[in-house]
């Protein structure tokens, strides 16, 4: 036992001396470079292969250290015993992290790979214009020399994309608005963002369920599409128009589809925007995997009657019709002058910016227009192509109310009785009550389930009767109308016998006559 303490106190004697001899010979600024020329020098003549990632590549960020790191949180977590924690700014998510200089072994294709975190103190910095963190972080990835061209490659790629997902998956949605008008923030940015927090997802949707899966199906195989778009040429983009009277859920699906996605949502405030090529700009600063909605796109921009206008325009072409808004202007690229009032946002230009070749810059990427009035929309934004799912969203039907039954008061279908669910199902749909109505109703009554389900049942019944005589009413007033047609028409056909018509046939028939005379004369 004594012969081992007197050997280890000399090996730690020889380190020591060896230590001050380093530091001896080499300056305090040449060390760094002495140690890793000797481990460069051991590397030779090794069978693994090195590869470093810094934190800061110069004095950018290195992106790929920001990935190799998220990536490593998601195999970290269900090993290691030293882990480091972090929860990003608008992240709901915890991450896990690789401890300083501490290593994981990964597999990708059947080849195992070591991550090492190597964390040292930066040397002194002079002047920088930016300073730099005190600590020098990276990544070491340790590849066998013969599997270096198999996984270098793929791996790396993998790497990314694994990471893009997790971002994605932990990082709360954005929502972008453009309502500063057209003014750029310090960062050149026209847009705007806030963390997007909307808890509205397909499940807590009040709509008919199959059309809801159909909605899911749709935005699944876009989102999986990547190969079938390239391979069939067509822009990896689809539109969406939802339409239906208000408070029946157009914003609320909107929020639902960018949950499901995990997208971005840019909401598109056309009355800001002065300028068609405004509109370009905007499109080329958002990024793909987002959604991009126009709320109530009839009201935004002029869009009707454009052949009564085009016509009193002369020379204009067939789509270019400004939408007339004074005010504002001078935002980032306005054009001035165009129409008198430096704006001019054209269903052109709103039709290039879904559909044009400019719609493509980015990928990925989905548009919702969302309308009261459908009736009121250009043909041209309707036909099919250009919004490639039109989606009606209807009244409270029977299958949604029970998915509001079940939101706000947690009530399944079975604890209804059978004859209250009987007198539902007979006014419901004569009823025309919006999701928003009903909802209203239940938050107030929520306390109380029979009270909610009385009151609705109440409110259900007096409604669809006011319909029910209202529509009476109207069909009678429309009968009427049509009665006085016919008759009008009868009076018209049949000969006006002693009647003014015949009078009038006499006069002229008399006036001709005396014309006759007179011309012979
Ligand atoms: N289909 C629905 N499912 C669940 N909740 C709904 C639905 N429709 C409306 N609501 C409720 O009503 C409120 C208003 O809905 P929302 O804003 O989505 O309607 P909208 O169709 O966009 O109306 P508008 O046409 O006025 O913009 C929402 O906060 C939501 O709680
Ligand atoms: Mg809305």
């Amino acid at each position: 036992m004594k012969e081992y303490w007197s050997s280890l106190a000399s090996l730690l004697g020889v380190l020591a001396f060896c230590q001050t001899l380093l530091q001896a010979i080499f300056p305090p600024e040449l060390r760094f470079a002495a140690v890793k020329l000797f481990s460069q020098f051991f590397r030779c003549f090794s069978s693994y292969v090195y590869f470093d990632i810094t934190e800061i590549d110069g004095v950018n960020t290195n992106e790929l250290y920001s990935a190799v790191q998220l990536y490593l949180s998601s195999s970290v977590s269900i090993s290691g015993n030293r882990l480091s924690l972090t929860r990003a700014l608008n992240s709901s998510a915890i991450t896990f992290g690789l401890s300083n200089n501490d290593c994981i072994l990964d597999s990708f294709n059947g080849v195992t790979v070591q991550w090492e975190h190597i964390v040292t103190q930066r040397q002194a910095q002079g002047y920088l214009w930016r300073p730099l963190p005190e600590e020098k972080r990276g990544f070491t990835l340790r590849i066998k020399k013969k599997d270096k061209p198999l996984i270098l490659d793929s791996y790396l790629d993998f790497v990314m994309d694994r990471a893009e997902e997790i971002r994605r998956k932990n990082q709360e949605r954005l929502l972008y608005t453009n309502s500063r008008g057209g003014s750029l923030d310090s960062r050149g940015h026209p847009w705007e963002s806030v963390p997007f927090k909307h808890p509205s997802t397909f499940d807590t949707l009040a709509m008919d369920p199959l059309k809801k899966q159909q909605i899911m199906e749709d935005l699944q195989d876009f989102a999986n599409g990547q190969s079938f778009y390239q391979q069939t040429g067509r822009a990896w983009k689809r539109g969406y128009l939802l339409y239906g009277p208000p408070g029946t859920g157009k914003s609320s699906m909107i929020a639902a589809m960018a949950n499901f996605l995990g997208y971005d949502i840019y909401d598109l405030e056309l009355t800001q925007v002065h300028n068609n090529s405004e509109l370009r700009k905007l499109l080329m600063k958002t990024t793909s995997k987002s959604i991009i909605v126009i709320e109530d796109i009839d009201c935004s921009i002029n869009l009707t009657d454009r052949k009564k206008k085009n016509s009193a325009s002369g020379t204009r072409g067939f789509y270019d019709l400004p939408n007339f808004r004074c005010g504002g202007g001078g935002g980032y690229g306005s054009i001035s002058g165009d129409d008198g009032c430096g704006n001019s946002i054209t269903l052109s230009g709103l039709l290039n910016f879904t559909d044009g070749l400019w719609s493509c810059c980015g990928s990925e990427r989905i548009f919702v227009f969302t309308t009261n009035h459908i009736e009121k929309l250009d043909p041209a934004l309707l036909r099919s192509g250009r919004m490639d799912m039109h989606i009606f969203m209807s009244y409270c039907s029977f299958p949604a109310l029970k998915i509001l039954m079940k939101n706000y008061l947690n009530y399944e279908e079975h604890e209804l009785d059978c004859s209250v669910v009987n007198e539902i199902k007979d006014v419901i749909d004569k009823a025309k009550m919006t999701p928003a109505d009903v909802s209203e109703l239940l938050i107030k009554n929520r306390r109380c389930k029979n009270r909610a389900v009385a009151e609705l049942l109440e409110t259900l019944k007096s409604k669809a009767e006011k319909n029910e005589k209202h529509s009476g009413e109207l069909r009678k007033k429309e009968m009427g109308l049509e009665e006085d047609e016919e008759q009008e028409k009868r009076t018209l056909d049949s000969p006006k016998e002693g009647s003014e018509f015949e009078e009038d046939c006499n006069k002229e028939t008399e006036e001709d006559d005396e014309k006759d005379n007179n011309n012979f004369n």
